[in-house]
Parts: C-alpha cells; sequence; structure tokens
C-alpha cells in the first residue's frame, strides 16, 4: 500500500508531502525497504466511520484503507486493516490519522513512519528544533546510538537519525522563506531526519541531482520499539503539519 499525494520525490522535495510508509521502518527486518504498505494500492472507503470530535469542525477529509490480500499474507501472515484518515483543517492544516487494528487470531508488531518532505528554501538555511539533546541510532554507522549535542539542527552534510522518544512538537524552521512548519505527533514516540545530499541525491533515480538542496524529511515515527498489538486491538498514530510565516 502506499499513498503518495506527490508522486516521487522530485515533486516531494517540491511540495509538502506524505508517504504512508510501510509496516515496518527503513531496512530494519526482512521486508523490503520501508516495508510493503507504501506499494499497495488503498482503497478509498465511502463511508467512513464518523469523525471524533475534536477532528470535525468544517474539515475535509478522506479515509483510505489497506487491508491485505491472500498473496499479501505470503508475505506478512498477519491480517490486519490500516485506516488512514487525511484531513484539512479550516486553519490549514494537513491532519493524518492512523488506525492500525488487528482483526486476526494472532499477536503482531510494526513500526510506521510518515515520509513528510518539506520544502526549504535552501537545506543550509534550515534549522530543526524539538531533538535537541536527544538519543537518536544513526542509519550512517550501522544504527549505532549517539546523542545530540548542542542546540537545533542544522545542515552540512547527509544525515538520516532515527531520534527516539522526541517531543510533541518538532519545528523546522526555514529562515530565508521565513516559514515554520510545526509537526505536532500523538502515538508516534520517534522522528526521523534525512536529507540524501549530494552524492547520494545523485544516485537517487526519482531525485533530481540538486533538489537535496530544497528538501529535508522530518518524520513523525514508531520504530525503536515497535508496536505490538493482540487480536482486536488498535493503535492510534496521529500527526499534524502546519505552516506559519516566521520572522
Ligand atoms: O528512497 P526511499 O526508499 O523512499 O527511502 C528514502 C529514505 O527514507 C528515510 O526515511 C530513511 O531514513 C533513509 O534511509 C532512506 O534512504
Amino acid at each position: 500500500m502506499e499513498v503518495k499525494f506527490f508522486l516521487g520525490k522530485t515533486n516531494a522535495a517540491k511540495n509538502c508531502c506524505l508517504e504512508v510508509v510501510s509496516l515496518k521502518f527503513g531496512n530494519r527486518g526482512s521486508l523490503e525497504q520501508h516495508g510493503f504498505a507504501r506499494n499497495k494500492i488503498w482503497e478509498i472507503d465511502n463511508n467512513p466511520p464518523p469523525l471524533h470530535d475534536n477532528d470535525c469542525d468544517r474539515k475535509a477529509f478522506i479515509d483510505m484503507l489497506l487491508k491485505p490480500s491472500e498473496e499479501d499474507m505470503k508475505i506478512w501472515p498477519h491480517r490486519y486493516e490500516f485506516r488512514l484518515r487525511v484531513l484539512l483543517t479550516s486553519d490549514g492544516a494537513l491532519k493524518l490519522i492512523s488506525r492500525i487494528r488487528n482483526i486476526g487470531s494472532k499477536v503482531f508488531s510494526f513500526s510506521i513512519a510518515y515520509h513528510t518532505y518539506f520544502s526549504v528554501s535552501d537545506i543550509s538555511e534550515v534549522r530543526v528544533e524539538g531533538l535537541e539533546t536527544l538519543d537518536y541510532l544513526d542509519n550512517l554507522h550501522h544504527k549505532e546510538r549517539f546523542t545530540e549535542q548542542g542546540d537545533a539542527l542544522t545542515f552540512e552534510t547527509e544525515v538520516d537519525r532515527v531520534y527516539i522518544g522526541s517531543p510533541h512538537m518538532i519545528g523546522v524552521f526555514d529562515h530565508e522563506k521565513k516559514r515554520t512548519f510545526l509537526i505536532r505527533k500523538e502515538g508516534l514516540p520517534d522522528a526521523v531526519v534525512w536529507n540524501p545530499w549530494e552524492k547520494k541525491a545523485k544516485a537517487i533515480t526519482d531525485m533530481g541531482d540538486e533538489e537535496y538542496r530544497q528538501t529535508i524529511c522530518v518524520d513523525g515515527a514508531a520504530i525503536e520499539k515497535p508496536i505490538t498489538l493482540k487480536p482486536g486491538e488498535e493503535w492510534t498514530g496521529r500527526l499534524e503539519i502546519s505552516a506559519l510565516p516566521s520572522i
């Protein structure tokens, strides 16, 4: 299953976009990179359940569903229903609410990340706040654990990290564009920060050679401790993104 509101990284780099990823993150475990979920076709639920009180005021939304086919069960033998609600709020925020339910008879565990790529003026002008002093797993150093030192994150080389136990709110400040993306999350304890930088960008087929400069990926995620669901249990993860003018 894959939901890409903008296809490929080329467009992703130019828009605030998301890519709902996986019942798995990155190259952990035995499944394909970021899992199978993003490569499946989602169904639209034309008769979605009513919105929760907090979510219902004058908002446009769509519900998408993913359930495994018999073929999918050969790759990951668990029965689940994944409902992704995408809402646009009246004040311009994008909300993504994932509900994953175990509808089978066996316990299963999964990890998840929303691939949210933000359009920025220039990566060297960007500051990410909210991750200072946290521990992170560095994908560029065999997932070794380090502690973030110093102040807000700035970028001058490739970055690919999973920050553990990150706060509910993270800010992506773009000085040149005078714009701040605020990421609010619930049920998603981790945060991925990724920029491929020059050399890797050249090897990525759906990203232009220079586009790494105009993008930063900051994902709400649950990776370090996979989520475990017993039969009948449901997990909810919420992500809200708003773009605000900044000084
Ligand atoms: O090219 P993909 O499969 O969409 O992945 C892009 C990147 O996604 C990031 O979230 C990962 O941390 C990186 O390791 C990965 O390279």
